[in-house]
């Protein structure tokens, strides 16, 4: 395969011609198809190109600020507060006042941006709806573009999907979630566009193309006035909200709408941005609608952050719960900062979903889930996330149960206490041990996840629990550091060493258990052995990789020329 700079297939400029409209300067590689034409106009595309061209010198030296941090981190470094910023952090200020139609936010449901998902989870009793091009999505070209054409139609009130196989219609009820968006984080490329001759910023992508095709109704028809909303993930530093701040006026004042009316929560699932959430408030004041607790991508980042800190190991990855003490302090100290600010401290996603085949194992995890959304509202979030219809009850009724009828705790909750939490606390190692288990869960986990994500899931169902590139993220980097330290297996009393050898014995002897579980057939058929090439090399290698995804999508970029030859 011939890979060019960015390390994605090239295909000549002599053997394309694109059938979608594009502006001068861009290029659209990804099949063609007349439903995803009408979300690649031209003028569409020209908003997302004024968008790039504006923004990617800021977006490249955010990312080179992010390896220079890394390189600082890795010569032993923590992070902590910015004594530079100390002014935002002890200032006064609070954000623009949150748009009535997000003022009740107890539970949001979570999912990829698929049709019936999307319709389910409209209609799902959730207060929000989060549709998702990130954690939950593989970034393949079909899926992100049906996922544009689905959120037209939900936005406009149409989206209608009939499951031929249950002679089911789903269509949507007259109330349902109000529409939040998660575009990518700013690390990833969307190889089929290309802007200038370079990949198009991935979230710039997702953001402009939603943003262009449904401000105008969603701000009717759902927001009030406002929106439309957002979810913004994976921010390492204040100075990456900025850029958020200016894409949204700049979007603003493109279309003619009033500065403000765009509201976005961020995601605090990266460590260094724990140090950063009064700063992050403060860029994106009169955008904000405030910020969540990504607990799944946080300890990712956790584990990433101190890879080449021996000293600071994480047990099994089933043991790194809320009660860990940097866990509880993030918790704690993201609601003091949004209460303080005037604005949501969303809690975060209970990795539990109903267990239909079993009464038992399903009470016992559904009383999991109420647990965790009780210790949330007690502590004093707003809301919280559901990864499946479900849950929703029984979270709405501990929301409601502990809030009276308030539809947010923002005044009531101040959380005075969490401002003596230091960085010791917010670093804290977690306590625990680490096991053979541990190993071989991570790694029977890791390359499922994997081999579904390139066959376009992006969020599946594994040992009862809800798997997606943040929890799959665990995984790997566990793997990595274990591998790369030789730790030593303490917790079921065999005192093994990993290394190497016994690495390739697990992935052997899990590969063939994954065999049995899904059967011959769906694994000759699955993409399990490209899944564990990927997963294998990226626990094993030198250098931890920054992201699972980044190497893995190279395998789903699919370039499609139409010869002129075939014309
Ligand atoms: C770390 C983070 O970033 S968390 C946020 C990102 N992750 C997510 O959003 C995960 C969202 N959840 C999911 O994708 C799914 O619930 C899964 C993959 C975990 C489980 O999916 P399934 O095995 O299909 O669930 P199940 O078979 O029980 O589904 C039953 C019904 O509920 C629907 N459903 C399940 N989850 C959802 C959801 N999140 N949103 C809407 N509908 C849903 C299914 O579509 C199905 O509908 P149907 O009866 O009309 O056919
Ligand atoms: O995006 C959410 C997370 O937990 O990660
Ligand atoms: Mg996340």
């Amino acid at each position: 395969m011939d890979l060019g700079t960015y390390g994605f297939p090239t295909p000549t400029a002599k053997n394309i011609i694109s059938n979608y409209d594009a502006p001068e300067g861009v290029e659209v590689r990804g099949r063609y198809d007349a439903e995803f034409a009408k979300i690649l106009t031209k003028d569409a595309l020209k908003f997302v190109a004024d968008l790039q061209r504006e923004f990617r010198n800021h977006i490249k030296y955010a990312l080179e600020c992010r390896k220079e941090a890394k390189r600082r981190y890795n010569e032993g470094a923590l992070p902590g507060f910015d004594p530079a910023t100390r002014y935002i952090r002890e200032g006064d200020w609070i954000c623009a006042p949150v748009p009535p139609a997000v003022s009740d936010r107890k539970v949001e449901i979570t999912g990829p941006v698929e049709r019936k998902m999307i319709i389910n989870a409209l209609n799902s009793g959730a207060k929000v709806f989060m549709a998702d091009f990130e954690d939950a999505l593989s970034p393949s070209w079909e899926n992100l573009m049906k996922g544009q054409v689905n959120l037209k139609d939900a936005v406009a009130g149409t989206i209608t999907f009939h499951d031929k196989g249950r002679n089911k219609v789903y269509k949507l009820n007259d109330e349902i979630a109000k529409l939040f968006v998660r575009p990518r984080g700013w690390h990833l490329p969307e190889a089929h566009i290309l802007i200038d001759g370079e990949p198009a910023t991935g979230c710039l992508v997702d953001f402009g193309l939603y943003f262009y095709h449904n401000h105008s109704t969603f701000r009717r028809s759902q927001g009030g006035g406002f929106g439309p909303f957002f979810y913004l993930p994976k921010m390492e530093h204040s100075r990456e909200a900025k850029i958020w701040n200016k894409v949204f006026e700049k979007a603003e004042k493109m279309t003619g709408i009033e500065r403000g009316s765009i509201r976005a929560t961020v995601l605090i699932e990266t460590l260094p941005a724990v140090f950063q959430m009064d700063e992050i408030l403060y860029e994106l004041r009169d955008h904000s609608v405030g910020l969540n607790c990504g607990r799944w991508d946080y300890i990712f980042s956790y584990v990433k952050t101190f890879h080449a800190h021996p000293d600071r190991l994480l047990p099994d990855r089933v043991q790194v719960g809320m009660s860990q003490h940097f866990m509880k302090s993030y918790s704690d100290l993201l609601i003091r900062t949004c209460h303080r600010r005037g604005v949501h401290a969303m809690g975060g996603m209970a990795a539990q979903i109903p267990i239909r085949d079993d009464p038992v194992a399903n009470e016992a995890a559904l009383e999991l889930a109420r647990k965790d959304k009780l210790r949330e509202v007690k502590a004093g979030h707003d809301g919280t996330w559901a990864a499946h219809p479900g849950l929703i009850p029984s979270c709405m009724e501990i929301f409601n149960n502990n809030m009276g009828n308030a539809p947010n705790q923002i005044t009531t909750m101040k959380r005075e206490d969490a401002a003596k939490l230091t960085e010791e606390d917010l670093l804290q190692i977690p306590r625990g041990v680490r096991t053979m288990e541990g190993l071989r869960l991570n790694t029977r986990v890791g390359i499922q996840y994997v081999a579904a994500w390139l066959t376009g899931s992006g969020s599946v169902p594994l040992y009862n629990l809800m798997e997606d590139a943040a929890t799959a993220e665990i995984s790997r980097v566990q793997n990595w550091q274990w591998l790369k330290y030789g730790v030593e297996l303490d917790g079921d009393g065999l005192g093994v060493k990993v290394s190497k050898e016994l690495f390739g014995r697990v992935v052997e002897e899990e590969m063939d258990r994954i065999e049995k579980e899904v059967g011959k057939d769906k694994f000759k058929k699955g993409m399990y052995k490209d899944a564990c090439k990927i997963f294998t090399r990226q626990c094993t290698s030198p250098t931890l990789d920054d992201f699972l995804t980044l190497d893995a999508y190279n395998y789903i970029v699919v370039v499609h020329p139409v010869e002129l030859s075939k014309l």
